[in-house]
């Protein structure tokens, strides 16, 4: 599992770095801009050839007159804090590379940082730095035609407001991520390359401050973005995976400092993925030591989402698999099903005298349920007189409490987990949806972590909140996120069904003795895994019958 940072734990990780002694701001900063460079060459390897060293060269060098038509170009564009410290390091080191190298500077170079003035100091002794405007970038493309690179190192992770006053700056870089790599009437267009942070972004929510409709149409964007130590929680959260462009990772060397003191192990926040779990099974296990999971139907014509998720819980290794159907759909089921057995299921009556056996010990509520039958079974299951069975509580099993979330919660025990998309998310937890949704106006802005922790808190167990970025919280702060972005992303699991799966892989896990949260993770993950190997087409009776694949590529 990986980390993602919010900022100030970022903060606090280059502080106490630099506190212990073993290194510096200004060297951490070197570390950056050579990261940010590596980087480049690493994505586009073509941008290095012929590339003839001139070192650290006289002021001169860098005039006018000293660049010659066939020069590759480079402009980097300096923000007011460390990120445009950043920012210089890169114009240097492309500089002496023998790159012609334009720098501009938004903001005070008196107001700056130490760190990042003593980059800009550097930097002069190489080149010139103008002041930079709305207007800076109009026809920039198309006035320096051999322009390979725009750097955007105006804002990192110290984005504290909305950044609408260079509009036509962030429109001339959406514009060239667009257009990077093509030629139109004879114009090339640079990459963008975002340091740390797409500048307007917060880092904390991958949100574009103050902006609340479609910010891909003008904001700054990159084709790379390059983090320092490990990835921010921007990259796989709201706008940022698709505003980042591809995500580069540079190890600034602070691996040991990860544990400082103000790092909870609750509040950091990892990416899901199973490499801790074993998903194994081993000789000597019979199948009633892999569970017995139930998973409750709605009645006749609506048993299809039931089926899918028992299916997902016998392929992901459930012992057995049980569907609760009530009796006018029985045959309708008993018609599709083989492996997965049947049981009546009319009333909560019914339920809590198939609960009695102390073997079915994992099940599923919801999908396709009907709002009144959800509402009367998912009382009887959470019956206090029973034992805290695991228990996935989707779709209908959630709406049906859209009036009175709180008799839901009431009822709710530690080893349930709820797995509400953005609009059952919105019925169970308006208030919190609603500052969720609310446009940011500073940063850090509620990100869907924090919306999700705070829902888990207040269930009092496992939430998976779905999307192309999955939050996974437990109430005690644990936090994960499953990222469907980047090399990752599978468009085509957004899909009739798809949802139901994933139910039943959760459940799956539960009846297989995994942990809620372990739960939630590891089916979230494989989900994406099986989307991912089957590629385009896929309908939600596909997931399921990946996973065999999936699990030999892991060794299981
Ligand atoms: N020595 C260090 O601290 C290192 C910092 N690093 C870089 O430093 C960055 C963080 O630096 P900072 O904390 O200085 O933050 P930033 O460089 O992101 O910007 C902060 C500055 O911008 C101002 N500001 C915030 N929002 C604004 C807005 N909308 N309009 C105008 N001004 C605005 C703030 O008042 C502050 O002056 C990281 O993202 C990373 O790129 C790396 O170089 C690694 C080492
Ligand atoms: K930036």
């Amino acid at each position: 599992m990986t980390e993602l940072l919010t900022a100030a734990q970022m903060r606090a990780i280059e502080q106490a770095a630099i506190e212990s002694g073993e290194t510096t701001g200004v060297e951490l900063m070197e570390r950056a801009g050579q990261g940010v460079v590596d980087a480049i060459f690493e994505e586009w390897p073509e941008l290095a050839e012929g590339d003839q060293e001139r070192g650290a060269a006289p002021r001169p060098a860098a005039s006018p007159r000293s660049i010659s038509a066939k020069m590759k170009r480079a402009v980097v564009l300096c923000g007011p804090g460390n990120n445009g410290g950043d920012g210089f390091v890169v114009a240097r080191l492309l500089f002496q590379r023998g790159w012609a190298v334009e720098v501009f500077l938004y903001g005070n170079a008196e107001k700056l940082p130490s760190d990042a003035r003593v980059n800009f100091e550097r930097w002069l002794e190489l080149g010139e730095v103008r002041a930079l405007e709305a207007r800076s970038l109009d026809g920039y493309a198309e006035d320096n035609p051999n322009t390979k690179i725009a750097i955007d190192a105006l804002f990192g992770t110290g984005l504290s407001r909305p950044f609408h006053s260079l509009a036509g700056v962030q429109m001339e870089l959406n514009y060239w991520e667009a257009c990077s790599g093509r030629e139109g009437h004879g114009i090339s267009f640079p990459y963008v390359v975002a340091i740390d942070v797409v500048s307007g972004i917060c880092s904390d929510s991958g949100k574009y401050l103050g902006v609340d409709d479609n910010p891909y149409d003008y904001c700054a964007m990159a084709n790379l973005t390059v983090s320092f130590h490990e990835r921010k929680l921007c990259h796989v959260l709201h706008h940022g995976p698709r505003g980042s462009g591809q995500i580069s990772v540079c190890d600034l060397g602070l691996k040991r400092f990860v544990r400082v003191p103000n790092l909870q192990p609750n509040d950091r926040v990892f990416s899901s993925d199973p490499s801790f779990y074993s998903l194994s099974k081993f000789g000597d296990q019979n199948k009633f030591g892999s569970g017995h999971a139930l998973i409750l139907s709605g009645g006749p014509v609506q048993t299809g989402a039931a089926r899918l998720s028992a299916r997902g819980a016998l392929r992901i290794g459930a012992g057995l698999v049980t569907l609760g159907v009530p009796l006018a759909a029985q045959q309708e089921v008993a018609a599709q099903v083989t492996a997965i057995m049947l049981k009546p299921i009319e009333t909560p009556d019914d339920l809590t005298a198939v609960l009695q056996d102390s073997r079915i010990n994992a099940l599923c509520l919801g999908p396709a349920l009907g709002l009144n039958r959800a509402r009367r079974l998912v009382a009887a299951a959470l019956d206090a007189g029973l034992e805290a069975r695991p228990t996935v509580f989707d779709a209908d099993a959630l709406s049906a409490f859209a009036d009175e979330p709180s008799a839901l919660f009431e009822m709710l025990h530690e080893n349930c987990v709820l797995t509400p998309h953005g609009g059952e998310f919105a019925r169970l937890f308006p208030d919190i949806a609603e500052k969720l949704n609310a446009v940011p106006t500073k940063g850090p802005a509620y990100s869907k972590v924090d919306a999700t922790r705070k829902a888990a808190k207040r269930a009092g167990c496992v939430v998976l909140f779905k999307g192309a970025a999955t939050v996974i919280a437990a109430p005690d702060g644990r936090c994960s996120i499953n990222s469907a972005h980047y090399e990752r992303s599978a468009p085509w699991l957004a899909t009739a069904g798809s949802g139901d799966v994933l139910a039943g892989f959760i459940t799956g896990l539960l009846a297989r003795g995994f942990s809620p949260m372990q739960a939630a993770e590891t089916a979230a993950w494989l989900h994406v895994e099986c989307a991912l190997k089957f590629g385009p087409g896929l309908i939600a009776e596909d997931i399921p019958e990946q996973l065999p694949a999936v699990f030999k590529d892991l060794g299981v």
